[in-house]
């Protein structure tokens, strides 16, 4: 029985995890640690934790379980520290953090199997960093990866997914290398192919003054991971490093090979390498959170006058329907504009198409 939750760094992740558990199981007291007490003080007045301890390692010795949610690197620091706290016996331990070899070695070597370290990571999250950008809602139908160790038994992984039940994630076990692998494919050297259209971007800004402007739509979306907290993806990507190597190998080939198709303008394979990808993209399935969490976007055509986006987002404050984005497409100079609503949930986005159907006669639609 979990009645006592240690949570270090009350970020964006420990915030979530925090409003999470307290939804489901309000009777279990969390206490919680920041390096930065506004964050620490921030969470316990927004409700996410009981208490604010004001050191690293306060008494432990009745902690049920522990969650680390601090940058990969600092998350290390902790662990090599945590050997020589006085715990509760079959305390477990977690963490959240977007790599998992080094950290799953780091407590293999260091708890030696004396605490029951397992391993995890919620694959979504956001651009966003710190306590405010958290919700409890976060983690909901995305997948939640777990490594246990050789020292933990299903039990113990039981007890930590049932103080999570409230992210309402779907957890999947792997080992620590598929992990990294796995996720350097989809999330890690994603954000390293974002940072690089930025930069090309920029470096042609000089010459052609319009990229900038231009890059308002499409460019915006297939680039907004870009502007992911810096020092988290450094930490990131130094813990990641063999997979990385490799892929960037293998994306340098992909490139050559694109470029000599349109070096030797061969338009049938040229053809076949889009529509092969569309054929594989068109079949991710969609109802399921990635690491690279989709936004449930609709499109509402409204006439371009001023106080539009306040009369949409009326109709929707009255319906209590929250919005993560909302931006119009400036690109079409017609009476009617574009405005794209983005929803964290699909739910959300369903009940928006009834909201604004019913308050207007704007036309809604997906693509
Ligand atoms: N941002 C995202 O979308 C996701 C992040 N992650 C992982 O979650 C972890 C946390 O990331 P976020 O919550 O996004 O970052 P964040 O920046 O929002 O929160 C991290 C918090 O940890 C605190 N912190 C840093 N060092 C500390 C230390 N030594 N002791 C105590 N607190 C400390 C910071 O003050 C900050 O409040 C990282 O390991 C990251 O890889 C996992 C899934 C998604
Ligand atoms: O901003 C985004 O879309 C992300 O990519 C969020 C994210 C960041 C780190 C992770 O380990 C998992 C998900």
């Amino acid at each position: 029985m979990v009645n006592k939750v240690y949570l270090i760094g009350l970020g964006l992740i420990g915030g979530s995890i925090a409003l999470s558990i307290k939804q489901k199981n309000p009777s279990i007291h969390i206490i919680g640690f920041d390096i930065n007490v506004e964050q620490a003080n921030l969470a316990r007045r927004i409700g996410a934790i009981d208490e604010v301890s004001t050191e690293l390692f306060p008494d432990l010795s009745t902690i049920d379980m522990i969650f680390l949610s601090t940058p990969v690197q600092q998350t290390i620091n902790i662990i090599e520290e945590l050997k020589s706290q006085n715990l509760k016996k079959d305390v477990i331990v977690t963490d959240v953090g977007s790599t998992k070899v080094k950290i799953v070695e780091c407590a293999n070597k260091h708890l030696n199997g004396k605490i029951k370290f397992i391993g995890g990571h919620p694959m979504a999250g956001s651009h966003k960093s710190g306590i405010l950008a958290a919700k409890p809602h976060l983690f909901e139908n995305a997948f939640y990866i777990l490594t246990p160790s050789k020292y933990v038994t299903p039990h113990d992984v039981q007890s930590l997914k049932d103080v999570l039940e409230g992210t309402k994630a779907n957890f999947i076990e792997m080992t620590p290398e598929e992990h990294d692998e796995v996720t350097g494919v989809i999330s890690h050297f994603p954000h390293i192919v974002a940072a690089s259209l930025v930069y090309q971007a920029k470096n042609h800004e000089e010459e052609f003054p319009l990229v900038k402007r231009l890059a308002a739509g499409g460019f915006r979306d297939i680039t907004r991971i870009a502007s992911s907290n810096p020092s988290m993806w450094r930490d990131i990507l130094l813990h990641n490093k063999g997979p990385l190597l490799h892929l960037f190998d293998e994306w340098i080939l992909e490139m050559e090979r694109i470029k000599d198709l349109v070096a030797k303008e061969e338009a049938e394979n040229l053809f076949t390498y889009f529509q092969q990808a569309k054929q594989y993209r068109d079949g991710l399935p969609e109802k399921q959170k990635g690491a690279i969490p989709s936004f449930y976007d609709l499109y509402v055509d409204v006439p371009d006058y001023p106080g539009i986006i306040s009369e949409i987002t009326g109709y929707l404050a009255k319906e209590e329907i929250s919005l993560t984005n909302i931006r119009i497409i400036e690109t079409r100079e017609e009476i009617y504009g574009v405005l794209v609503l983005s929803f964290q949930t699909e739910k959300d986005r369903e009940l928006a198409i009834k909201c604004i159907n019913k308050y207007s006669s704007y036309e809604t639609f997906m693509m």
